[in-house]
């Protein structure tokens, strides 16, 4: 109920935002964590510092700012990116997963599933501009796109790490995995939790391109303009058909995947695994 509430005074903040901007000339909108500018080539931009990481307020924004682009006829693509030097995303926020109460994890996953469904199956043409590292839900972003462009920074990985956190990528991600990579590949790279390199990743095909890491916006601009030049309608049905069984898998048992996200990550084994992984990433900062 209470997420529902500040849902609706997020919308009705952006929007009154959103007004607000346009009138100084620069056709944008923005909440705290996200920004989207919708001048040429819409633009959304990830602003969640220091690693971009989904918190439930980041995913609330993220959802809210994709239905509001959704709902703007005008708006046939969007370029996602990050404000965050040198990352893309971290991924789902570890501290949404840890230590908190099995209500908090299911309104948690309830919000993780949603953002997903909504850009895995968004109408309009999602590119990806690769701007830093992109781990697990990072990674998950990223593949919900029709093209991703990636910095070509061997500083910057992407890939589902899961099983490196001691927990499992849930079959959602490892279907779009697969769609992405095929099976073989696919089963390697989650097993070991892979994390590839710029070059690496479009060798195996968890991107399209890689390019100078200045030129990755300018990149992925161009590709949007071709993929404009197609007709939405044939465009949108085809994405339509090559993703709705996928889409569908997740829909047709969202309870009951919200239900085995809960029972999983409250285990104390689970839990000790997460707080393990905090705590090594602490200590790499020495
Ligand atoms: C059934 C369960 C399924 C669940 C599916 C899960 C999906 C996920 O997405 S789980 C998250 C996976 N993400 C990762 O493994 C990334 C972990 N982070 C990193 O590897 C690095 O932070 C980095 C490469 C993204 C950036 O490195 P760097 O620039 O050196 O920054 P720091 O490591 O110093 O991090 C700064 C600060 O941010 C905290 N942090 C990092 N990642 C996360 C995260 N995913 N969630 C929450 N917080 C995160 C990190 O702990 C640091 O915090 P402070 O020490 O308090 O400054």
């Amino acid at each position: 109920m209470a997420l529902a509430a500040a849902r609706r005074l997020l919308l009705h903040a952006g929007s009154r935002l959103g007004r607000r901007e346009a009138v100084d000339g620069a056709r944008r909108f923005a909440n705290k964590r996200v920004l989207v500018e919708t001048e040429g080539p819409a633009v959304m931009k990830l602003r969640n510092p220091p690693v971009n990481s989904l918190s439930l307020e980041c995913l609330t924004e993220f959802t809210i700012s994709l239905e509001k682009l959704e709902n703007d006829k005008s708006i046939r693509g969007v370029i996602l990116t990050s404000e965050c030097p040198g990352i893309f995303s971290a991924g789902l926020d570890l501290l949404e997963m840890y230590g908190r109460n099995p209500a908090h994890y299911a309104e948690y996953w309830k919000n993780v599933q949603e953002l997903w469904l909504r850009l895995y199956t968004s109408n309009m043409i999602l590119v990806s501009a690769i701007n830093g590292a992109s781990p697990a839900g990072g990674c998950l972003l990223a593949l919900c796109c029709d093209y991703r462009v990636m910095a070509d920074n061997p500083k910057y990985t992407i890939g589902l790490n899961e099983s490196l956190l001691g927990i499992v990528a849930p079959f959602w991600f490892k279907d779009m995995y697969v769609n992405t990579i095929g099976h073989r590949e696919a089963e390697r790279a989650l097993q070991l939790g892979t994390l590839f390199s710029p070059a690496e990743a479009l060798k195996v095909g968890v991107v399209d391109e890689v390019v100078p890491e200045d030129q990755v916006h300018s990149k992925a601009r161009s590709v949007m303009t071709k993929w404009l030049a197609i007709p939405d309608h044939s465009r949108q049905l085809t994405k339509n058909m090559m993703r709705k069984a996928t889409a569908d898998n997740l829909i047709k048992q969202r309870e009951a995947d919200i239900q085995n996200f809960t029972s999983f990550i409250s285990k104390d084994s689970i839990q000790k695994s997460l707080h393990m992984y905090l705590e090594k990433l602490k200590q790499k900062k020495g």
